[in-house]
């Protein structure tokens, strides 16, 4: 069975009427947004915060209200996939590219809830590739101040030209090996004068719905809290 889809609609369940939404971005957290459509067209009140353009078109064709960051103070709950997740429930996200806005949106939440399926789900993060997100002025040399923290940076690209953010960026992604202290790599990572923003979401994420090949759906929490 698609551990996705069982977690990314499981998820629906913790959205209520009259709650604000921040509506993550992926394959994952795609079909929390297409139950959240069908919910909405049944009556379930809510209004939704995009955290790309991508998401913004999908729940906009679902008839999903949307509000922009910009007009909310707090958003009650916002669901969204991670590409790891550790047993801290630290993550590294940005695979689709999003990290910047989803890290924004996450940070405006009381409550951060992540779907994935089991392969998301690993001893310790550092496999998939940290996206970084830097400025395009100059990106080379931020380039070469990121491989001093001991890694390759690789610049994303899409059909032969560099990957642009939705904000105008571009995307590094760096392979550090196993990743021991998240949040120091990430405060080491965010001084560097041209990164925006990395893909590190550390102690932000209140619990995590997987699923799994089998059919069998799981929540677990943070471990060390
Ligand atoms: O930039 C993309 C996001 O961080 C996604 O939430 C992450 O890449 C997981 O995506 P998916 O659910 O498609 O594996």
């Amino acid at each position: 069975m698609d551990g996705k889809k069982l977690a990314g609609e499981k998820a629906a369940e913790y959205v209520k009427n009259g709650m604000v939404v921040g509506l993550g971005t992926g394959s994952t957290v795609y079909w929390t947004i297409m139950k959240l459509g069908e919910l909405v067209r049944g009556g379930l009140q809510i209004q939704g915060v995009p955290t790309s353009r991508r998401t913004e078109e999908l729940a906009t064709e679902l008839g999903i209200p949307l509000l922009d960051l910009a007009e909310v103070d707090e958003i009650d709950l916002t669901i969204d996939g991670a590409d790891e997740a550790d047993a801290d429930l630290n993550l590294i996200k940005g695979g689709g590219g999003a990290l910047l806005r989803e890290k924004l949106v996450a940070s405006a939440s009381r409550r951060l809830l992540i779907v994935a399926d089991e392969s998301k789900w690993v001893p310790a993060l550092g496999k998939f590739p940290l996206p970084v997100e830097v400025v395009p002025f100059g990106w080379e040399l931020t380039r070469r101040q990121i491989g001093k923290l001991d890694c390759d940076p690789i610049l994303r690209m899409a059909d032969e030209a560099p990957y642009v953010t939705d904000n105008g960026n571009y995307i590094l992604d760096c392979h550090f090996g196993v990743i021991q202290g998240a949040e120091r790599l990430s405060a080491a990572l965010n001084q560097l004068p041209g990164v925006v923003e990395n893909g590190l979401f550390v102690k932000m994420a209140e619990r995590i719905v997987l699923g799994f090949t089998d059919g069998s759906v799981e929540e677990r929490l943070p471990k060390s809290k």
